[in-house]
């Protein structure tokens, strides 16, 4: 049996994710290889990082901010929006040091309120499981 240093089963792509609200609004971002899907940023551990060590690198690769606080959400089971195979998002509640600027990989930033706007393409597990969560 393979396991993992976070624990995933084979073929489960496991992903730490943060869900940073301000004002009432949800910071999420795309990415170059889908600029119009919007997400949480984060991404995948590399092997043998923690979960929150990999968070800690995705906010400062992607937005050049670091978490004042991290405290663990919740985790969705779901499909991976890029890679289409099983993901398990494990996703932190926290709070940022400093401005998000997009960087690295991110294409777009946005801030979202439960109400999203119809323009908005927000991935599913964002959607239906973050958002009523923390707005
Ligand atoms: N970061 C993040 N990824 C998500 C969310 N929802 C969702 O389906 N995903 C999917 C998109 C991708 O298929 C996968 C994350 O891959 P990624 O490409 O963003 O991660 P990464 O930065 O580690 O990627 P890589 O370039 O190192 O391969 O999880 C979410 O809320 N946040």
């Amino acid at each position: 049996m393979h396991t993992g240093a976070v624990g995933e089963t084979a073929a489960e792509l496991v992903v730490a994710a943060a869900a940073v609200v301000e004002r009432g609004r949800l910071l999420v971002v795309s990415k170059h290889a889908a600029p119009d899907l919007f997400y949480l940023p984060g991404g995948k551990p590399e092997p043998g990082e923690s979960l929150r060590a990999a968070l800690e690198r995705e906010l400062r690769e992607e937005l050049g901010v670091a978490p004042s606080s991290a405290t663990p959400l919740t985790e969705v089971r779901a499909t991976a929006a890029l890679e289409g195979v099983p993901m398990r998002l494990v996703v932190f509640r926290a709070d940022l040091v400093g401005r998000p600027v997009p960087a690295a990989e991110i294409a777009a930033l946005r801030w979202t309120g439960a109400a999203v706007s119809p323009e908005l393409n927000l991935a599913p597990a964002v959607r239906n499981h973050v958002l009523p969560l923390v707005l």
